[in-house]
């Protein structure tokens, strides 16, 4: 008989933790439409506006993360890390979960330590080429660790691991919208090559100066762009084209929801190499010119990117070179057929197809084992 389950899913902190979280909620849903699912974020993060968008729960913990520059600041950092292992412990306690999963970001960490030290089978979900520092911090305890690239082993337990690749919004794929109509709706021209240059969840400043510094020239490429700039940064990227004057090939926005519209729209994608940007370009062959960030852990970033870029399915600008030639590659690359469809083809080979449902069954089995030896 199917068995009904409780599952917290926790993290956060970046849509490249979050997507792939709803993803699974998602999958579990559709596998098992009496599964109840709650899940756990930090306070004042993205997660707790887009987890309920979605349609799911969530309990916001008062987690931060640990500030590595300046060390004496970190006291208040411990106490709020505290102050989330009572709260997860009086949310699982409450519950009752049958599993917890890990998605990677602050919240994850107490909740899943927690989880863990009351028994609670725990599984991680590890997005990036590098592992993150809490999930291997979590990684001893879990019973399954879901990588989406090759030689994982190096941070955890070959055993447990399991390679799945990271799950997509499931919107994303095989979008009902035309190329043309999807270019019509950012108010742009069908004839026109189109480049979307996407900085992640929370934007690049880097590209967005190689943009405010590179008006003029896209004005005259006869390319047009479709620009997400991140919240931090719209308002300095309006005032710059505001300054260009008009500029009807250019398309900005400090954020897109409807990404299946605007990779539809793109022949060209220009991103950072966060993990889930990466699976999503992989899914879609889109051709794509990747810039990694050099601020995030142990350049994780630049190992997600050499791992397509070794394989002939990306092209590589570095973040110090950005300003000197990245508009110039966007829009010689863009117009050039061969190019684009090679880069389409090699990535496409990257893809993982059913990320979400291999993990959301690996979760069913955890929980279903958990009720059975606890007579649930
Ligand atoms: C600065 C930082 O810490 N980046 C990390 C963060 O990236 P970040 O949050 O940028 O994550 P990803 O590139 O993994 O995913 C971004 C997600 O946001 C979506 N999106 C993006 C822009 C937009 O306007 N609309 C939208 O929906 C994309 O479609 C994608 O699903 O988590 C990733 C996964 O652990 C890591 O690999 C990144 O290094």
């Amino acid at each position: 008989m199917e068995e009904s389950i409780k599952v917290i899913i926790s993290g956060g902190g970046t849509g490249g933790h979050i997507f792939p979280a709803v993803s699974i909620a998602n999958a579990i849903k559709a596998q098992h439409p009496d599964a109840r699912i709650l899940f756990v974020g930090a306070e004042g993060r993205m997660e707790m506006q887009r987890v309920p968008a979605a349609g799911y729960d969530i309990i916001g913990l008062p987690v931060a993360g640990f500030d590595r520059k300046n060390l004496w600041k970190n006291v208040g950092v411990i106490l709020k890390l505290i102050r989330s292992q009572i709260k997860a412990r009086k949310v699982i306690k409450e519950f009752r979960p049958d599993v917890a999963v890990g998605v990677g970001g602050y919240a994850s960490g107490p909740t899943l330590k927690v989880a863990g030290a009351m028994g609670i089978p725990t599984l991680i979900q590890e997005q990036n080429s590098y592992a993150g520092v809490t999930n291997k911090l979590l990684a001893k305890q879990a019973r399954k660790i879901c990588v989406a690239y090759e030689g994982m082993e190096r941070f955890f337990d070959k055993d447990k691991i399991i390679l799945t690749g990271n799950p997509v919004r499931q919107g994303l794929l095989n979008p009902a919208i035309s190329r043309e109509d999807a270019i019509r709706s950012f108010g742009l021209d069908p004839q026109k090559k189109t480049v979307l240059l996407v900085g992640g969840s929370l934007g690049a400043r880097t590209l967005n100066n190689c943009v405010m510094q590179g008006l003029d020239k896209i004005k005259q490429s006869g390319v047009q762009f479709i620009w997400q700039t991140g919240k931090i940064y719209i308002d300095e990227a309006r005032a710059a084209v505001a300054r260009a004057g008009e500029m009807p090939m250019l398309y900005v926005s400090d954020f897109i929801s409807d990404m299946a519209t605007a990779y539809r729209a793109a022949d060209l994608v220009i991103s950072r190499a966060g993990a889930g940007s990466i699976s999503e370009l992989c899914l879609l062959a889109k051709p794509v010119i990747l810039v990694p960030s050099p601020n995030v852990a142990e350049d994780h970033q630049t190992k997600n990117a050499l791992a397509l870029v070794n394989k002939n399915a990306a092209l590589y600008v570095k973040d110090a070179e950005a300003g000197g030639r990245l508009l110039d590659t966007a829009i010689e690359t863009v117009q050039q057929a061969g190019t684009l469809n090679e880069l389409s083809t090699n990535i496409a080979r990257l893809a993982f197809k059913d990320s979400a449902n291999i993990i959301a069954d690996e979760v069913y089995k955890l929980a279903v084992n958990y009720k059975k030896e606890h007579g649930r």
